[in-house]
Parts: structure tokens; sequence; C-alpha cells
């Protein structure tokens, strides 16, 4: 993977956690990753932080990368892609993170043949703990699946799914760090308001929900079954899972899951 040229279009909030995160788990050398963005300084920004290659012309990063990581917004993908049209060969290989796009969108408008896969990463690749899931597109070679699992492996940990399913990560890993972000907040909040010191609280809140994710992926256990761990007969977790479920909160998060799938369909269709 190292000798292969990675290329960014679009450096924003998810591309530049990308390239961060690639170049700090060494699959790739930051001489052999590009990106191009209409926003000049930002590009600077990282060229001098990372020793990549930059430029505000898609065509200098589309010809000179061997796997394309398309990061633009839905909304402006369609111009990108028309421009790119001729330069995105069948020896490149397509990797769009697009919420909503689907396979059939890029392989309608590029060329015939062209190869693309499709990947839903998150935020959380800037640490090494995205979840991705990814879906090659009819003309991926299984080396292509190969090179996309890597890459996103490299920034956490990737699955294969079908396409069908890829608003829903969207919905639920795509957009769950803004989910859980607020959780973190509001815990330390309460934490706070019985006297803690806003660091403090921050840092056993982020814990707390750092430990709880390790024991879902590494005990093997249901969550139910580790929230009963916690929870001692007349103790002080049961009056806290009470109120959680006054809230509504299983509905609140099953909601927001939800929505934001139903809102990665709609972008699909524009
Ligand atoms: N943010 C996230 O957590 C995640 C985002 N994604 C997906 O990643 C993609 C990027 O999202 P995000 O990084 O948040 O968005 P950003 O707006 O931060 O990044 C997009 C970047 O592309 C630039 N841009 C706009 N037009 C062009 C163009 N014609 N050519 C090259 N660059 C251009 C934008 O510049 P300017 O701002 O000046 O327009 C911006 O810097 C989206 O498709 C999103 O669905 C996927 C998973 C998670
Ligand atoms: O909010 C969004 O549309 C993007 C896609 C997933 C996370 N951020």
């Amino acid at each position: 993977m190292t000798d292969k040229k990675i290329g960014f279009i679009g450096a924003g909030k998810m591309g530049s956690a990308l390239m961060q995160g690639i170049i700090k788990a060494g699959i790739v050398k930051p001489e052999n990753v590009g990106a191009s963005d209409v926003y000049e300084p930002f590009l600077k920004e990282l060229q001098a932080k990372l020793g990549i290659r930059v430029s505000t012309d898609n065509a200098v990063i589309v010809r000179d990368s061997d796997i394309l990581i398309l990061a633009v917004k839905p909304q402006t993908l369609g111009s990108v892609l028309a421009n790119m049209k001729n330069d995105i060969t069948s020896e490149k290989l397509l990797i769009s993170i697009a919420a909503g796009v689907p396979l059939s969108t890029y392989e309608d408008a590029l060329l015939k043949g062209t190869r693309v896969v499709r990947v839903m990463p998150n935020i959380a690749a800037t640490v090494s703990e995205a979840a991705s899931g990814i879906s090659p597109g009819k003309n991926a070679t299984p080396e292509d699946l190969k090179a996309a699992l890597e890459i996103f492996s490299a920034v956490g940990t990737a699955v294969q799914l079908p396409e069908s399913l890829m608003d829903a990560v969207t919905g639920l890993s795509g957009s769950g760090p803004a989910f859980i972000f607020p959780v973190i907040e509001a815990m330390a909040d309460g934490a706070v308001l019985e006297g803690m010191d806003r660091k403090s609280a921050l840092t056993l809140a982020a814990q707390t929900v750092l430990g709880a994710a390790k024991m879902v992926l590494e005990t093997g256990m249901h969550p139910g079954e580790l929230k009963d761990m916690v929870t001692s007969p007349a103790g002080t977790t049961i009056q806290g899972v009470h109120a959680l479920e006054e809230a509504g909160i299983r509905a609140a998060f099953m909601n927001a899951v939800i929505r934001a799938s139903e809102r990665s369909k709609e972008l699909g269709k524009k």
C-alpha cells in the first residue's frame, strides 16, 4: 500500500481527519498523499503540518493519484464529478465518503468501467478509532476492496456491508459521534452541578463512555447484561437508569439514528 499515491478531493473536516489518520498509521508516506480543495489557506496549513502535496486544482491531484478519496459535500458532488470525469481512468480507484450518494451515481456520471468503492467513515479517524462501513461498486476488483479495507482499518474498524445498509451506517456510526458528544457533555454537567470541576468531570465522563464501549467490544456480552452488572438492587445506578427511561432515552437514540439514516437516503436522491 505504501507505494500507492492517495489523493483527497476535498480537505475539510473528514478529508483532513482521514489524511492525518493514514499518515499517522504509516500505511502511506506523506509525500504520496495529495489534497485539493477550494480553500488555499487550509491546504497550506495541511502541507506544512503533514508534508503532503496540495493544489487548488482538483485535476492536478486526480492525475497524480492511484487512489482518490472524494471528500466533498454531497451537494457539491455533481459538479466535481463532471469536472473530473475524463481524468478518472480505469487505472484509478475512486473511494467516495459522501453521505447518501449511491454507487450508481458515480458509475453513471464517470467513464464506463470506473472502479468505485463507497465508504462511510466517521470523525474518530482523527484518533484512529473510526467506525467505517464499506461497499464495493460493480467495477471494483477484490484488490480495490482490499485496499479500501486496509485504508479504513488503519484509522479504526472497517466492515464490508451491502450497499442497501450504507444509509443505516451513516445514521449510526457516521453521524453517531455527534450523538455521543452531548451525552459526555451532559453527564459532565451533572457532576459539575454536584460540585466537580469541569476538567475532572469531562475526563471521567469521556473515560466512562470509552470503558463502556470497550466492554461491549471486548467481552462480547449483551449491553443489557453489562448494565445489570452495574445495577445493584436499591442502589445508585438503578435510580439513574430510571431517570433515563422516564426521559425516553431509548426512543430518543433510536430516532436519532433513524432520522439521520432517512436524511442520508434523501441526500442520495438529489
Ligand atoms: N464530517 C463528518 O463527520 C463526516 C463526513 N462525511 C462525508 O464527508 C464529506 C465531507 O464532509 P466534511 O468534511 O464534513 O465537509 P467539509 O465542508 O468540512 O469538507 C468539504 C471540503 O471540500 C471543499 N470543497 C468545496 N467544493 C470543492 C470543490 N469543487 N473541489 C474541491 N474541494 C471542494 C470545501 O471547501 P468550502 O468549505 O470552502 O466549500 C471543504 O473544505 C461529505 O460528503 C460528508 O457526507 C462522512 C463521514 C463523516
Ligand atoms: O452530517 C453529515 O451529513 C455527515 C455525514 C455523516 C457525518 N457527517
